[in-house]
């Protein structure tokens, strides 16, 4: 250390720690440049999609190839599943996406058998499983899709990587999903999520189109509870991005509280039912692109300020049962979520919380009788 006349030379110090800092910010940027020269690039992300044959399979896969769902820059493997009957469309659906010459994508491997399927994979995106058929009793369309998902936790409990991450979209979601928890009790339980972002972007979007404001203005819906008619889409805390500032929905939309409270919430609620009755299948489109967002956050982090709908395990935040798969407002940093915690929950926001809570009980008692567990 420079001592000048017995004290300390500050200016000297400060001056070599300078010195030093730049020095270390020019050699990463150095090293990051090297890396872009020499063009090295991220190890490849394994990413399962079951039921990759179907209609969100098909949506999906080239999002996910086309860097969507991971970034521009994470190359991935694509494993599809499916079952045996669907064998052909499966085998097309990879001869499609060889033929896309994806720059991202080193890999696609198709397969009927789900031990397979599940090695080594990163990402497991559960698409497939038992569709309702008309006449069909909940208790049969629960106890098919129970077995499924018993079976397929145990593969991945066996074979998927250590870190996988879980998403389940096949209904019912939150469920499955819960499923899945029990009988892979070596994944973290952090990493079993299900799919409700396509009712938080329904929820976005619906207000944007009443408040004749961009979709991208609209920011923190939340949606609570099961995948399900009986989800809440709440806005109360949701707010709009203006010239002066982000302003709450609430106090746009004053004259539409009546609005607010029933038209919205039913319009969200029954949105699946509208599609599926329009298109005489479920949506796809969306799904695919909410599967997409749902991931791309968890990974990558939501912007600052914002928050997503996540279907994740309960820790008894907001009263809300621990032991049940429920969508909670989350914040995603470093691929992990965070519930948001301290938002004011009104009388009438309680109730509707409350009731999915109830529901998904419900389907929980029914899916362990149907196991017998
Ligand atoms: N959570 C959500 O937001 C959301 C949104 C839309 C649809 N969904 C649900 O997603 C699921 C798939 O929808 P879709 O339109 O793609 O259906 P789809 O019938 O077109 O495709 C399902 C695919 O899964 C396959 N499959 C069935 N059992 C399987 C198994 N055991 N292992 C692997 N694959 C299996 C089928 O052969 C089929 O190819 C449905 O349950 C639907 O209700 C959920
Ligand atoms: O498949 C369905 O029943 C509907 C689907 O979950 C949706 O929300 O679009």
């Amino acid at each position: 250390m420079e001592v000048v006349g017995g004290e300390v030379d500050y200016t000297f110090v400060i001056q070599k720690s300078l010195v030093l800092l730049l020095c270390v910010v020019l050699s990463w940027k150095m090293i990051v440049y090297m890396c872009n020269l020499l063009k090295i690039e991220k190890e490849p992300i394994r990413v399962l999609v079951t039921g990759a044959a179907g209609n969100i399979g098909y949506a999906i896969a080239p999002m996910i190839a086309g860097g969507m769902m991971l970034g521009q820059d994470q190359p991935m493997i694509l494993h599809l599943l499916d079952i045996e009957p669907a064998s052909k469309s499966l085998e097309a659906v990879k001869m499609e996406l060889q033929d896309s010459a994806f720059p991202l994508l080193h890999g696609v491997f198709a397969t009927t058998n789900i031990d397979e399927a599940c090695k080594g994979v990163n990402i497991a995106i559960m698409i497939g499983g038992f569709a309702r058929k008309e006449g069909m009793e909940r208790r049969d369309v629960m106890s098919k899709n129970a077995v499924i998902f018993k079976a397929q936790a145990s593969a991945l409990e066996r074979y998927a990587s250590d870190d996988c991450k879980v998403l389940v979209i096949a209904n019912p979601a939150n469920t499955n999903a819960l499923i899945l928890k029990e009988f892979a009790p070596s994944i973290p339980e952090e990493n079993i999520t299900c799919l409700t972002r396509l009712d938080h972007n329904r929820a976005q979007a619906r207000l944007a189109e009443k408040l004749s404001v961009p979709v991208s203005s609209v920011k923190n819906v939340i949606v609570w509870g099961n995948h399900s008619s009986t989800q809440y889409p709440d806005s109360n805390h949701a707010t709009v991005s203006t010239k002066t500032g982000d302003q709450p929905v609430n106090e746009l939309l004053v004259a539409d509280q009546k609005w607010l409270k029933n038209e919205f919430i039913t319009e969200v609620q029954q949105r699946g039912a509208e599609i599926l009755r329009a298109r005489r299948q479920s949506s796809a489109l969306s799904a695919a692109i909410a599967a997409c967002d749902h991931i791309h956050d968890w990974f990558l982090g939501t912007p600052k300020g914002n928050w997503v709908s996540m279907g994740v395990c309960s820790d008894g935040s907001y009263s809300i049962p621990p032991g049940l798969v429920y969508s909670f407002p989350v914040i995603c940093e470093k691929g992990s979520w965070k519930i948001v915690q301290g938002l004011n929950i009104d009388e009438f926001s309680r109730e509707k919380m409350d009731d999915s809570a109830r529901e998904l009980a419900e389907e929980k008692a029914l899916a362990y009788s149907c196991l017998d567990v």
